[in-house]
């Protein structure tokens, strides 16, 4: 990979799920890079086509037309250098937390030394290293999406996607998995691709922001922020609202609602 070839490229990709008079276009002719070490926000309207988009960064979807590429290849199927988060945690119920979180270093023959230590060293991070032999269906939501954030770390992953992590959780889960989300991204150096339908959720995490059309999806507009800088700045690792931040909070309200109201 050349110092200029973006980690993930998207190039005129196109998706549709059906055919002739049945095309159902999900995606239209988007053009995307995404950089090492951004944390990438993508916000729409439900059915445009922001699942998809992650399916085929991830490799469980060719576009059918374009080209998806990750640090210069053409993506052609899933694997662990692109490490998913679902909005329901899937993990392994027969197997304890610790053998979760070793389970892709164990399958990628790292030996168990290692595997012991890369686990120990996620679970700590995410605060659930005392939990590592309980199973987990003893496990809370929260504690359970921490795990499967933690499988994923464990594959040291070169970009991690995120479909609606936190959709299932509890307000204030919410806030705290926002808070662990943002400093294991910088911790780890990690590239993060998520999606979320919550406006202040990709405000407070992410460095850019992607604004996509209603079905078939389209980009409309993106926005570079730097409110997730600050937040690890301060204290209580909150945002602080100002009045630019107001500003484009409803700039994209407006852009998601004007486009939902055309005919
Ligand atoms: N496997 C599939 N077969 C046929 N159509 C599909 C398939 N997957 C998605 N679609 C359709 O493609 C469009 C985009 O779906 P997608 O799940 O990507 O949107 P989304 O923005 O993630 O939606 P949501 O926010 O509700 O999760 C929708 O109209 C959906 O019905």
């Amino acid at each position: 990979m050349t110092k200029e070839t973006p980690l993930i490229a998207l190039n005129h990709v196109s998706m549709d799920y059906g055919e002739g008079s049945e095309s159902a276009l999900a995606l239209k002719d988007i053009d995307l890079t995404i950089e090492k070490n951004e944390f990438l926000c993508i916000l729409g309207p439900s059915g445009c086509g922001k699942s998809t988009l992650l399916k085929i960064i991830a490799g469980y979807q060719k576009p059918t037309t374009g080209e998806a590429t990750f640090q210069g290849k053409t993506i052609t199927a899933p694997d662990w250098h692109r490490g998913v988060v679902f909005q329901s945690p899937t993990l392994y119920p027969w197997l304890s937390v610790k053998d979760n979180v070793g389970f892709g270093p164990r399958v990628r023959g790292i030996k168990k030394a290692k595997i012991n230590q890369i686990t120990d060293q996620f679970l700590d991070q995410i605060g659930l290293l005392k939990d590592k032999d309980k199973a987990v269906f003893d496990l809370s939501g929260g504690m359970r999406q921490r795990v499967a954030l933690a499988r994923v770390l464990a594959n040291e992953p070169e970009m991690i996607l995120m479909d609606e992590p936190l959709g299932a959780l509890d307000a204030l889960t919410r806030l705290n998995m926002q808070t662990l989300i943002r400093n294991l991204w910088h911790k780890n150096k990690n590239t993060v691709m998520m999606i979320t339908h919550d406006v202040e959720e990709a405000l407070s995490l992410g460095t850019r922001v992607i604004v996509m059309s209603k079905q078939p999806g389209t980009i409309i507009k993106s926005f570079d922020l730097n409110y997730t800088y600050q937040a690890l700045e301060t204290d209580n690792h909150r945002v602080k609202v100002d009045e630019q931040y107001l500003e484009i909070k409803n700039d994209i309200l407006d852009l998601i609602n004007a486009d939902l109201n055309e005919v």
